[in-house]
């Protein structure tokens, strides 16, 4: 008989594998945990305004929405601390299979909250909130989900970090994606350069940070950084609908194989070698002889 894929014996192996290997970014991130996780939460608490919306469908993609329109989508404190929660919400989504990350009002996120940046400018607070940052974005890329950031209007400073926590980037015809950063004398602090040079090289990334380059959509496909740009016409809130139709061609299928995908990709791109392969091989045996893998062998499937 077929076990149900989300109780697979294996799936606690996969899972527990997964963790094994993470457990190095946790002591890396082990230093903002407990008391001093809590400070940062009461200083964003703070900071309010805005929210981060999470809408769930029975598809299996969720959109989630970064929604604070008076401030260009802008992150507050409490916008920071709802995102992880919104993290944690979709970590136990077991049904889900894609997400689309974007702004409200046709804009997708113009960076930190820069009234709460004044007030927290000095460095021990800027590097408790990068950090918490930075453990939420990580946490968000490595969902078991295959995610887009769809960027219509700007993605500015933090805003373009948070496009670089999603596996791809979509871009309306007007859109432009700027780490700002150096322009206010900083750097990407939210994970987006280590993962900025692993998406377009270490050259391109030292263009767009060190120049503050606009990336539009012909420069961003031209580096790769931009996956497709979209044809709906703009201001019609079509553009959803258009990165709902272009991720459903990856999250097509059983929730299980596709979840399965996403893991192994994370742990080939995060794990050495030999960690990736025993990972690989620990979510293979999710799936082999799922309902999925056995459906398909009954209806004799030919790949023509
Ligand atoms: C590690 C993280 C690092 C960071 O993210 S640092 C922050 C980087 N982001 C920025 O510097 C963005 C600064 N803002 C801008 O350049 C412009 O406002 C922007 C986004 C191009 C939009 O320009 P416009 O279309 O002309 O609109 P506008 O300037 O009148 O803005 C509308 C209202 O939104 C506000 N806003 C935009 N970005 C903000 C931000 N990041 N923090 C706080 N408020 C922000 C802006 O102040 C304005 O508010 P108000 O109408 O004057 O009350």
């Amino acid at each position: 008989m077929a076990l149900c894929a989300a109780s697979h014996p294996l799936l606690q192996n996969t899972r527990n594998a997964l963790r094994r290997c993470f457990k190095q970014n946790r002591a890396f991130y082990s230093n903002i945990s407990g008391p001093q996780e809590e400070e940062i939460r009461q200083k964003l608490r703070i900071f309010p305004g805005g929210s981060v919306d999470l809408q769930k469908q029975e598809s299996g993609i969720a959109v989630m929405t970064v929604n604070n329109p008076a401030r260009m989508n802008a992150f507050s404190g409490s916008m920071m601390l709802e995102l992880e929660e919104r993290v944690n919400e979709l970590e136990t989504w077991t049904e889900g299979k894609g997400l689309i990350v974007q702004g409200a009002a046709g804009t997708f996120c113009s960076g930190s909250d820069l009234n709460a940046v004044r007030a927290i400018s000095n460095p021990q607070d800027g590097m408790k909130m990068c950090m918490f940052m930075q453990k939420t974005l990580t946490r968000l890329l490595r969902l078991p989900l295959i995610s887009v950031a769809l960027v219509e209007g700007k993605a500015l400073g933090g805003g373009a970090e948070l496009t670089t926590a999603c596996d791809f980037r979509l871009m309306t015809s007007d859109a432009v994606i700027q780490f700002v950063h150096k322009h206010m004398g900083l750097v990407p602090g939210w994970g987006g350069a280590a993962r900025l040079v692993r998406i377009v090289g270490s050259q391109n990334a030292l263009k767009l940070l060190g120049g503050a380059k606009k990336v539009d959509p012909h420069l961003g496909r031209q580096i790769g950084l931009v996956d497709e740009v979209l044809s709906s016409p703009l201001g019609e809130g079509s553009s959803l609908v258009e990165a709902e139709q272009w991720l459903s061609q990856f999250t097509k299928g059983s929730a299980p194989v596709i979840r399965a995908v996403k893991q192994v990709v994370v742990s080939g791109r995060e794990l050495s070698l030999e960690e990736a392969l025993r990972t690989e091989k620990d979510i293979f045996g999710t799936v082999w002889g799922g309902p999925a893998n056995l459906e398909a062998l009954a209806q004799k499937t030919k790949h023509k």
